[in-house]
């Protein structure tokens, strides 16, 4: 007898956040929320609560290409996603694998936490730039990665069209450029350089925030699988996050997360 048909299955490539709230775990709450079927490729392991992060473990470069044949040559993926990715060998080795997979990917250009704390070695930035961002069909890059990764520090919503231009010219197809840090309204921009999407939403006045970016990228992944176009699935993701920080909740002695299960009726 045949089960019911699959839904669609997302592949996030990330670390582990041993606290729950960003990284491969945010990824694979996000996706169930979402109504596809999560897969996971562990790059590294971190020790991490609501105050940030104790300690970083990466995996083998041998690993981490394994999972990620397992996973896409039998289950198969209609989108990829990817977070930490730590070094520079990992960056080349997953944008390598990406390169050679039929299915969107959102690029999570993750640098540091939200503690500050370093996720990603400042001698693989320039793999980022020439070797992960252009295969990226989406890149989704906070304030603090563009200062890193184009040296343009944006100040209000005025510096976002000049931030997104600067990350188009290294070749995702569209960006989003997220204006999470800024003060006022929550404003995003998507662009693919031709078309302009703002996306806007009230800034809900809670500090448990942790995991933001990964649920965004994760949920325009997902959305992506269901096969929405880009700034449909990116429209989605956003209502997604929204909802989810609206209703963050207190863990620990610090920032908690998002609350992933917001939705009460998922899909599916
Ligand atoms: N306090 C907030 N209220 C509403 N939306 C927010 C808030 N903080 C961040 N966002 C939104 O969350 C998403 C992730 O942004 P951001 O927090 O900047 O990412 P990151 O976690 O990578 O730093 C964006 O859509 C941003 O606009
Ligand atoms: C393992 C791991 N990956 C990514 C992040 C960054 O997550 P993000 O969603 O940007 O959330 P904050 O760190 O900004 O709260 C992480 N912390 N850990």
């Amino acid at each position: 007898m045949s089960g019911r048909a699959a839904p669609p299955r997302v592949l996030t490539v990330a670390g582990s956040d041993s606290g729950g709230g960003a990284g491969v775990q945010a990824d694979l709450k996000t996706m169930l929320a979402l109504g596809v079927h999560g897969m996971s490729v562990l790059t590294a392991v971190t020790a991490q609560n609501s105050l940030g992060v104790q300690g970083a473990w990466e995996l083998p470069v041998e690993a981490v290409r394994a999972q990620y044949r397992s996973v896409v040559d039998d289950i198969g993926v209609q989108a990829v996603k990817t977070g930490m990715l730590s070094s520079a060998e990992l960056v080349e080795a997953v944008s390598d694998l990406i390169a050679g997979t039929d299915a969107p990917a959102v690029v999570d250009p993750v640098g540091v936490s939200k503690h500050g704390d370093p996720l990603l070695a400042s001698s693989a930035l320039d793999s980022v730039r020439t070797r992960l961002l252009p295969v990226a069909t989406v890149a989704t890059p906070n304030l603090d990665e563009v200062a890193q990764l184009t040296d343009i520090r944006v100040e209000s919503e005025r510096d976002l069209r000049r931030a997104a231009e600067a990350v188009l010219a290294f070749g995702p197809r569209w960006v989003v450029i997220k204006g999470g840090h800024l003060s006022g309204d929550a404003v995003d921009l998507l662009t693919d350089g031709s078309e302009e999407h703002w996306l806007r939403a009230p800034r809900h006045d809670n500090r448990h925030t942790h995991g933001t970016g990964c649920t965004l990228a994760s949920a325009i992944a997902s959305e992506l699988a269901k096969g929405r176009s880009v700034p449909e699935a990116v429209r989605a993701a956003k209502d997604y996050v929204t909802g989810a920080i609206a209703s963050g909740f207190a863990l620990g002695a610090g920032i908690g997360p998002v609350h992933h299960g917001w939705k009460p009726n998922p899909p599916g």
